[in-house]
């Protein structure tokens, strides 16, 4: 549906389901066939959306606040960072877009997907992920895998029922789009998931 020729990737899972270990793979997969990438992420990937990001990680506001922060930030984005890698024929990796939105702010607190779509149809500007990687995993692996390493952030602290809609909804979105969603079993080992990340991959670049 879009008009450039780099592909736009994204990698989307509930907090601790291993998307920042498989990006980096991902990351050399695609290098070492010489393709030009950028590495991004949201919500951030611009000056301005970093400093946005600082507020929608740790500051308490109301629901359509939050969406509407993390839209202006992808806006921001879209037009700086994206479009412009897109045209020049460049490949996009992006941690998070606007699956996240759907699973975060709709399937975990509630907000009418409706506005979702309203707020998306106007920032994307046409362009949507080629390919989209959801790491799946049970709750209680993410949690035990993330209570080991760190610091939680405000969306990491919530609890169980909110984990749980996070995923059922970004498991809705895959069945919803399942020409550009791939979803990686994220319970396996690592070398099983980098063993399917690598055959998708090669069907996928040039
Ligand atoms: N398949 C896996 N098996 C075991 N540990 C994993 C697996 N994937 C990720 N981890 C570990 O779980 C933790 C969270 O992974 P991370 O990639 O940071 O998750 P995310 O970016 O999705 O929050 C890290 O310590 C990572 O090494
Ligand atoms: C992009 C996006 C992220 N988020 C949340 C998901 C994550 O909990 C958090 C930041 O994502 P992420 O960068 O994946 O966190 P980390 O660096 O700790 O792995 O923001 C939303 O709620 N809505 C969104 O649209």
């Amino acid at each position: 549906m879009t008009s450039h020729s780099g592909k736009f990737i994204t990698f989307e899972g509930i907090d601790g389901a291993g998307k920042s270990t498989h990006i980096a793979f991902v990351t050399e997969y695609i290098r070492s066939r010489g393709i030009n990438l950028v590495s991004t992420r949201e919500p951030g990937g611009t000056p301005l959306g970093e400093r946005i990001r600082e507020l929608f990680l740790h500051e308490k506001m109301h629901l359509e606040t939050e969406t509407l922060l993390v839209f202006a930030s992808r806006r921001e984005h879209v037009a700086q960072v994206i479009a412009p890698a897109l045209a020049r024929g460049d490949w996009v990796l992006s941690d998070r877009f606007t699956d996240a939105s759907f699973a975060y702010q709709s399937g975990g607190r509630g907000l009418d997907r409706a506005k979702l779509q309203t707020l998306a149809d106007w920032v994307h500007g046409g362009l949507s992920p080629d390919l989209t990687f959801l790491f799946d995993v049970p709750l209680d692996v993410a949690r035990a895998r993330l209570d080991a390493t760190r610091d939680l952030d405000k969306f990491e602290r919530e609890q169980a029922d909110f984990f749980n809609a996070t995923r059922n909804e970004y498991l809705r979105r895959a069945a919803e789009f399942p020409g550009r969603f791939r979803v990686i079993d994220s319970s396996q080992t690592i070398p099983a998931i980098q063993a399917r990340l690598a055959a998708i991959l090669e069907g996928f670049v040039p």
